[in-house]
């Protein structure tokens, strides 16, 4: 009954082209941004659609396409306008000149997820382009990224977001060579991640004193058939690195114990002792979940899909509350064998140390403040673990 053929205001005159390589744009604009971004071509001047965010209205029109020259917005050409102008205007009909007739459809799609490691606003962020295509996120977000074509802003969502336009965030590449100007140390964004819901196997480092033995101790004690513990051995013959006389410093020891592939090793009244990954595989075979505090520097060795740790930090409250809670406590070097002042200090500064370089590493940080609540928020943590579904690295899928 009625025809419904597009009704185009004609080309305009000054458009010296061929009609078959300009494409007529209308978007009916609602609240929703265009999910573009615009540049200036430094050469020709011409305004140049910059990037198109997956999932907005731009990228979901199909019309669109980066490297496509924008000619006019509402029937005004855009010649002498700053591209910040163009895109606030609220353009219904855009006049485009595509960069190339032919556009290639985008029809492989992998799911990259990445973990951040490091909180993001991309109003504080003088480097990006536009700073309304940002997506801000904090650190423990999952991202799923929606492109990487452009090396230095990539797209993502934020899992599990309803809102279906990606927005822009500095690639991993850009954002660790920005770390290392401004000398941070943690890298920017954990490996490739995917939902996977095993888990078997647990350890909690933590500076010394903190309480990870009477955490471990409650743990055990709260369902021994579950979990199990690992027992310190001394290496035998010809291992028995007190027979040699230069392995004097922790530093030569440590590389022989690496090569042995111990997990940790110390010395106790001039023996050497330490914990044998076979020890670790020794209790994952009775099918329980191992306990095990180790030095943060070891949990690279662990973190494979053959254990699949899952790493929680256990760190001291705040010192008025460490002077408050360890009152009657036997804290490590002190004379008295109470903590001392010195001893919650360097507590307080070795916490700070390992959450700083190891940080990313850690599932889950705890602050034994309240011993009770410590402990209650661990079990509650693992319980979750073992029960629901988990973000793991992605190679830890593969075996
Ligand atoms: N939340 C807490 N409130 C009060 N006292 C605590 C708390 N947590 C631990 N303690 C006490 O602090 C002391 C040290 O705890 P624990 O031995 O568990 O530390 P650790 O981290 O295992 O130390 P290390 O690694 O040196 O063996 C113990 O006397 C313990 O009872």
């Amino acid at each position: 009954q009625k025809r419904y053929d597009p009704e185009l205001p004609p080309l305009p005159e000054y458009l010296n082209i061929e009609q078959s390589s300009v494409k007529i744009i209308r978007l009916v604009k609602n609240k929703e941004p265009l999910g573009a971004t615009i540049r200036r071509d430094d050469e020709t001047g011409a305004i140049i659609v910059a990037r198109i965010m997956r999932g907005g209205a731009a990228d979901r029109s199909g019309l669109i396409h980066s490297g496509d020259e924008v000619k006019e917005v509402n029937g005004i050409p855009v010649d002498d306008k700053k591209p910040e102008d163009i895109i606030h205007s609220a353009s219904i009909t855009n006049l485009f000149l595509p960069s190339c007739l032919f556009c290639l459809p985008c029809c492989w799609f992998v799911q990259v997820f990445l973990r951040a490691l490091f909180d993001y606003d991309p109003r504080n962020d003088s480097a990006i382009p536009c700073k309304e295509a940002g997506l801000g996120f904090k650190k423990g977000s999952i991202l799923q990224i929606m492109s990487q074509e452009d090396a230095t802003w990539w797209q993502a969502k934020l899992d599990g977001d309803a809102n279906p336009r990606a927005g822009l965030i500095p690639s991993k590449q850009f954002q660790e060579r920005i770390f290392k100007e401004t000398d941070i140390f943690s890298a920017g964004f954990a490996e490739h991640l995917w939902d996977v819901s095993v888990f078997f196997f647990f350890f909690c480092p933590g500076p010394s004193g903190v309480g990870m033995n009477e955490l471990k101790r409650k743990l055990l004690i709260s369902d021994p058939q579950h979990f199990g513990v690992t027992i310190p051995h001394s290496p035998s013959p010809p291992w028995n690195f007190t027979s040699f006389p230069y392995v004097v410093q922790l530093f030569s020891c440590r590389v022989v114990l690496s090569h042995l592939r111990f997990v940790e090793y110390g010395e106790y009244k001039g023996n050497y002792y330490g914990t044998s990954l076979d020890t670790l595989r020794g209790v994952l075979t009775k099918k329980k979940v191992c306990l095990l505090d180790v030095q943060p520097h070891a949990i690279k060795l662990l973190r494979t899909a053959e254990f699949k740790p899952f790493v929680v930090f256990v760190k001291p409250p705040k010192l008025e509350r460490l002077r408050e809670t360890r009152k009657n406590a036997k804290i490590i070097s002190s004379k008295d064998d109470k903590g001392s002042e010195e001893d919650f200090q360097e507590m307080l500064n070795t916490a700070e140390m390992m959450e700083s370089q190891y940080g990313h590493l850690f599932e889950k940080v705890i602050v034994n403040d309240d011993l009770t609540t410590a402990f209650s928020e661990l079990q509650s943590a693992l319980k979750r673990v073992e029960t629901g579904t988990h973000w793991v690295p992605v190679s830890w899928t593969h075996s």
